[in-house]
């Protein structure tokens, strides 16, 4: 995958800027990606990071899952930064004063699983623990803290599948509390973490908007606190802030399937139809903070392809909207599109933060498709990106 988005066929149009930005956001050293492509056919592990707010139930779902029948051999690891509760206690209790030695204790657990807990959740840690174990596993479940950022997370183990890791990033599942979410979207972080919350240009941006914006699926947890009409009200507020991700209502994190909801969830190497259909179409007001634009665009001609991935560096990597200087700031955190080309061929992008993904694949999806861009983020005011586009589009910013 091309994920830092320099793309080797259009090299000229990549300004140094850009590059120096988005090198100085993510790794120092983002080699080309390409390379890594042949080796796709190695199986690799999946990984998928389960994130919430604290005590929204992530714990209670990986053991939950755990005592499924999935057949699949599943290695847990625990962020155990913070994390101190119950079945964590239980599961690491052999390796509490031992975090420095090796080899780093797995607790058996049923189905043929493991655990293990890990202060550092980079992938070389993750997969220096795999080597430890000696022991190939179908499938690894990240319990983050609850107060990461799957911001910083994702892109992480999304860029390194790419250069012959032996994991990917499968997707992201955030547990939310259904009786407090909305007063944490409300109020901001907790009180320790007020300072860094207040934001000059505008409402805060709290942890849970982060996990809930980043998230592919959203199990808006402990339904049995509220009543129908409470959880309606949530499922729409999120609803409004990430329309990309699937939603799902539980009680003690009981998902009705595993599949497609927590596993195998393919969330960073397939843009749908369907993904994109969840989306509004317009631009709800439901937060203030947090919210999810899609733009709808004609096929692209010859012409419009490279104005269109000028377009995306410039919105992703500088922050800026061409042609409409006077746009609001803004934050992108996650993007999703498919793009028809009018010569029969598809682009379908995705994007984390300030890297992205461009695919081209043969056949469009359907007659007189049009293109969908979806983002989800801080502060996007439609009008200002459309009109960007449509700017863009036109030529009238010669790149
Ligand atoms: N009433 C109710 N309680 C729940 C539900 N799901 C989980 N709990 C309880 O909520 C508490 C926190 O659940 P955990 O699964 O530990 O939450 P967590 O997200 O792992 O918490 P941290 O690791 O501390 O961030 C536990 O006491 C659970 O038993 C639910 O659907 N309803
Ligand atoms: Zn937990």
């Amino acid at each position: 995958m091309d994920g830092d988005g320099s793309d080797d066929e259009v090299p000229s149009l990549v300004q140094p800027e850009a590059n120096a930005k988005l090198n100085a956001d993510e790794d120092e050293e983002i080699p080309n990606l390409v390379a890594g492509l042949d080796d796709a056919a190695i199986s690799k592990v999946p990984i998928t990071i389960v994130t919430g707010y604290l005590g929204a139930g992530k714990t209670t779902l990986l053991n939950y899952i755990l005592t499924e029948q999935h057949g699949k051999k599943i290695a847990v690891i625990l962020n155990e930064f913070g994390d101190s509760i119950d079945i964590e206690k239980q599961l690491t209790v052999s390796d509490q004063n031992s975090t420095e030695a090796k080899p780093i204790p797995f607790v058996p657990l049923a189905n043929g699983c493991i655990c293990c807990s890990v202060k550092d959740i980079g992938v070389a840690a993750i997969e220096n623990l795999m080597e430890q174990r000696g022991e190939l596993f179908d499938y690894i479940l990240l319990e983050t803290t609850g107060l990461a950022d799957p911001g910083n997370i994702a892109p992480m183990f999304w860029l390194d599948d790419g250069l012959g890791s032996t994991i990917f990033l499968d997707g992201i599942v955030t547990l939310v509390d259904a009786k407090n979410v909305l007063k944490s979207l409300d109020e901001g972080y907790g009180d320790e973490k007020k300072e860094e919350a207040h934001d000059d240009h505008g409402p805060l941006l709290t942890t849970a908007h982060l996990q809930i914006s980043h998230a592919d699926v959203i199990i808006i947890n402990k339904t049995d606190l509220v009543s129908g009409a409470e959880r309606e009200k949530v499922v729409a507020r999120i609803r409004s802030i990430n329309g990309l991700a699937r939603i799902e209502t539980t009680t003690k994190s009981q998902v009705p399937q595993l599949e497609g909801l927590v596993l195998d969830l393919n969330a960073y190497n397939e843009v749908t139809d369907a993904d994109l259909d969840f989306a509004n179409k317009g631009h709800s007001h439901l937060d203030p903070t947090i919210t999810t634009t899609t733009l709808i665009f004609p096929p692209l001609g010859e012409d419009e392809v490279s104005r269109f991935d000028f377009f995306l560096r410039t919105m992703l990597w500088e922050e800026t909207l061409p042609n409409v200087p006077s746009a609001a700031p803004f934050e992108i955190h996650r993007l999703k599109a498919r793009v028809p080309l009018q010569n029969g061929r598809m682009l379908l992008i995705q994007g984390v933060r300030s890297i992205y993904d461009t695919n081209e694949v043969t056949g469009a999806g359907g007659d007189a498709e049009m293109a969908k861009l979806v983002l989800i983020g801080k502060g996007i005011d439609h009008s200002s990106f459309e009109q960007s586009l449509r700017l863009t589009l036109s030529g009238a910013t010669r790149i």
